[in-house]
């Protein structure tokens, strides 16, 4: 076991009571260069953040209440680690803008903390340029608030834009007639399935397909404590880097 730290740094996590938030407290709390400074639950205000001396928090709400969250703690000096997940290019943007009034404070999206998570995303945008067809399948719990997950829609985004950067034409693909949603969510010109299922945690398969072959890349959380290695990292880092940071690639030196 090692000692705790002379100078551990303050923690509040929001959505204590959820899923996410209680492993997040539990790993947190036994971190020793860590202290968990604040549990907050729906009911409390966010004033506790600040009396607790609060120096990151922990954003694991719901896409309802997850910009609200963030405003407040940027507009405090707070640097966030944001997991939930549904905020779009436009929340992105809002939250940019929000820190250019705030030019020392760190934001960090994680579209997921799961570092087998991380790297099946970044295996997806290298394999991107080389197949003429990709599609994503993400299954979830069924208590999901949001479709496509965020770490689909942050996979089709680097594949789209690895297939553009590669000069990729359209993905082949004869539809003309279909049921409403036959062929899922268009998210950068990649087609998006979401399944949600009972006794299913976090799970995705990227498919890709070529002349006579095809490449899948299947990531599966059996468990929420799969993410917590991840939170701890960028809780750890999310100090040192201000602005809007998203994804933990480059904190894994990807
Ligand atoms: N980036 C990643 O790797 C991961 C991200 N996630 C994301 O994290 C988020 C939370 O997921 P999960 O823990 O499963 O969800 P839960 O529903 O289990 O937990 C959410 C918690 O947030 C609270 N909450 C809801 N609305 C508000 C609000 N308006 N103000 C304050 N608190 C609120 C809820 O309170 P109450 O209990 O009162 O309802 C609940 O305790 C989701 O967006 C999910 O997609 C999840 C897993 C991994
Ligand atoms: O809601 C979840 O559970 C998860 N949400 C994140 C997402 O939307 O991608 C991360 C992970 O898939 C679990």
């Amino acid at each position: 076991m090692s000692s705790p730290s002379a100078n551990p740094v303050g923690v509040g996590v929001l959505g204590a009571r959820g899923r996410m938030g209680a492993e997040a407290v539990r790993a947190v709390d036994e971190a020793p260069d860590l202290e968990l400074v604040a549990a907050v639950t729906r009911e409390d205000g966010l004033d506790g953040l600040l009396d607790a001396g609060a120096r990151v928090a922990v954003e694991l709400t719901h896409p309802d209440s997850a910009m609200d969250n963030i405003r407040f703690c940027v507009q405090h000096g707070i640097h966030v680690v944001v997991g939930t997940s549904g905020l779009g290019p436009a929340e992105h943007d809002a939250i940019r803008a929000l820190l250019a009034e705030h030019p020392g404070v760190g934001v960090l999206i994680a579209p997921n903390f799961g570092i087998g998570a991380v790297l099946s995303m970044k295996f997806a945008e290298i394999a991107a340029r080389y197949f003429d067809s990709a599609e994503i399948v993400e299954l979830h719990h069924p208590r999901k608030a949001d479709a496509p997950s965020g770490t689909a829609a942050r996979t089709a985004q680097v594949i789209g834009q690895a297939r553009a950067d590669a000069g990729l034409d359209d993905m082949p693909d004869a539809t003309t007639k279909e049921l409403d949603g036959a062929r899922g969510a268009d998210v950068d010109g990649v087609h998006v399935h979401s399944v949600r299922m009972a006794g299913l945690v976090a799970h995705q398969e990227v498919l890709f397909g070529a002349d006579g072959e095809s490449l899948t890349i299947r990531h599966d959380s059996y468990d929420r404590r799969s993410f917590m290695p991840g939170v701890l990292l960028a809780v750890r880092e999310v100090g040192s880097r201000p602005g809007l940071t998203v994804g933990l690639d480059e904190l894994m030196g990807l």
